[in-house]
């Protein structure tokens, strides 16, 4: 007797980032490759970062395929400039109190329209890590959520530590005076996996003086929460993060490393796809074109991320460092880059730049670090450049804002011998010497050979048959167990 063979569901998997450029772009990748394999995709944008993508990228941009459309959420918080990056505590605040009930009403009109077409019901949740609060749906639909924390591993490690700061009362910090007096240089040696690791490399949120500091309580609150999810997902691969990923695991559900997503990304050939973009800022493909003329390997870029901001003494600093250096560079400053200010740079650097260095205010990052002519790259050290870095052999110096950039300086200097710190009271001198170093110099020419030694590796990592696509079979498996 033949069997009857009964069709099954497809997987419909609502994706929903933390509403930060940083955030959106992984997790639009992960969907992308999710989608490749079969599932059926909501995204769910805030509406202010819908508005910001149908600007910087085309009324059309968001219209998406029958198989993976976008879908939208207030965030909660007051109109702002819509061409700035939103304030991160009153972020956090908001998600975690005001979305909840918009999220769970959008599965329940997406459940309802399924039933009335041929469109699949929500059958499973990636959300956000830093969007916890996801967990209550997943609960009340009956449907597993994997959480996706868009940091390092050694970053989430870090977050990990917070309880224990807070219990052995090294924060909140007694006064200002303890930013700068030696303090945050004592090393905790009772960390797990991170050897040497001094409390200034922690995530910065620690190096607060206010007792009720709410991004210590958001942390501690996201990571106590993070057991409830039936899987974790951490952009990265293991061999580079072998050691945060051994103490991670005894705390976390399954942990699936499925990067570095930009590789993965590659892999899904479908050119409706690839047009699903997510820049905040419209880019300048000019710079491209630049880099073009340029020799290979002779180009430093400079570019610190969505968040970061600035003082414009320290954009002075950066400037004059540059143009010191005579290396050529590709410097992209972000309209909202200096804070309460608009980056005015001196007529003076203009002149002595030219021909030789270009500013821009946003760029296709990623075609920027694979082009042949960039050599190096001066980066705030969040994950996301980080990882491109690396996936591209480029080795860094490093200048963290904020958050666990500074963790991940520490791995890319002290762990992996890719990177470079620059001090956070930056000077012109030193701007000039390490680019100096990085480009032209001999450590630059051992970072560069470590550089492309973790670019072998993560190519490894990410092939069919590497430890990153497997994980990702493991995350379907457990986002849709029947498939
Ligand atoms: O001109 C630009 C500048 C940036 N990007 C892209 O924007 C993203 C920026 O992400 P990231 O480098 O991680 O920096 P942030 O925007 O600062 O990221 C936030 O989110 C990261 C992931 O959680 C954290 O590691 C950071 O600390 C946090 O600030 C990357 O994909 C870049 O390729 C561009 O395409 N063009």
């Amino acid at each position: 007797m033949g069997s009857i063979s009964v069709p099954k569901e497809k997987p419909h998997a609502v994706c929903i980032p933390y509403p930060a450029q940083g955030h959106i772009n992984p997790m639009l990748k992960l969907a992308k490759v999710l989608h490749h394999k079969g599932f059926h995709i909501t995204f769910v944008n805030t509406e202010f970062n819908h508005k910001r993508l149908l600007k910087s990228r085309g009324p059309d941009a968001l219209n998406g395929l029958p198989s993976f459309q976008f879908k939208t959420i207030p965030d909660g918080l007051p109109p702002s400039n819509v061409d700035a990056t939103q304030d991160v505590p009153a972020l956090c605040k908001s998600t975690t109190t005001n979305c909840i009930g918009p999220f769970k009403e959008l599965i329940a009109e997406l459940n309802r329209d399924a039933a009335v077409s041929s469109l699949p019901p929500v059958s499973c949740i990636v959300s956000d890590g830093a969007m916890s609060f996801t967990l209550d749906a997943a609960e009340e639909f009956g449907i597993p959520e994997a959480l996706f924390w868009t940091t390092s591993a050694c970053g989430y490690l870090g977050y990990w530590q917070y309880s224990k700061i807070v219990e052995k009362g090294l924060t909140p910090l007694k006064d200002s005076s303890y930013l700068t007096n030696g303090y945050l240089d004592q090393v905790l040696d009772w960390v797990p996996g991170m050897k040497n690791i001094r409390l200034r490399d922690i995530p910065s949120f620690v190096r607060s003086t206010d007792p009720d500091e709410y991004m210590i309580k958001f942390v501690l609150q996201e990571t106590g929460r993070a057991h409830k999810a039936s899987a974790m997902i951490l952009n990265t691969y293991d061999e580079l993060e072998k050691d945060f990923l051994g103490p991670l695991s005894t705390l976390l559900p399954p942990i699936c490393t499925i990067g570095p997503l930009n590789l993965l990304e590659k892999q899904v050939d479908d050119d409706k796809l690839a047009a699903l973009g997510s820049n905040l800022w419209k880019e300048e493909p000019e710079c491209l074109e630049w880099l073009d003329k340029k020799d290979p390997k002779s180009v430093v870029y400079v570019n610190f991320g969505s968040i970061t901001v600035m003082t414009s003494d320290q954009l002075v600093e950066f400037a004059w460092g540059l143009a010191n250096s005579q290396i050529p560079f590709l410097w992209i400053i972000r309209p909202d880059l200096v804070s309460g200010d608009s980056a005015v740079l001196p007529p003076e650097f203009s002149e002595e730049i030219k021909g030789r260095g270009l500013l821009a205010s946003w760029c296709p990052q990623e075609k920027v670090l694979t082009h042949p002519s960039v050599g190096g790259f001066l980066t705030h050290s969040g994950w996301n450049s980080t990882l491109e870095s690396i996936s591209n052999g480029v080795p860094m110096i490093c200048w963290p804002f904020f958050a666990e950039q500074q963790t991940n300086c520490w791995a890319c200097d002290t762990q992996w011998g890719i990177g470079m710190e620059i001090d956070n009271n930056v000077k012109r001198d030193e701007v000039e010497n390490l680019v100096r170093e990085l480009m032209v110099g001999e450590k630059g020419k051992e970072m560069k050979k470590k550089s492309l030694d973790w670019k072998n590796k993560a190519e490894q990592a990410a092939k069919s048959t590497g430890s990153s696509s497997s994980n990702l079979e493991n995350l379907i498996k457990v986002l849709h167990p029947s498939y």
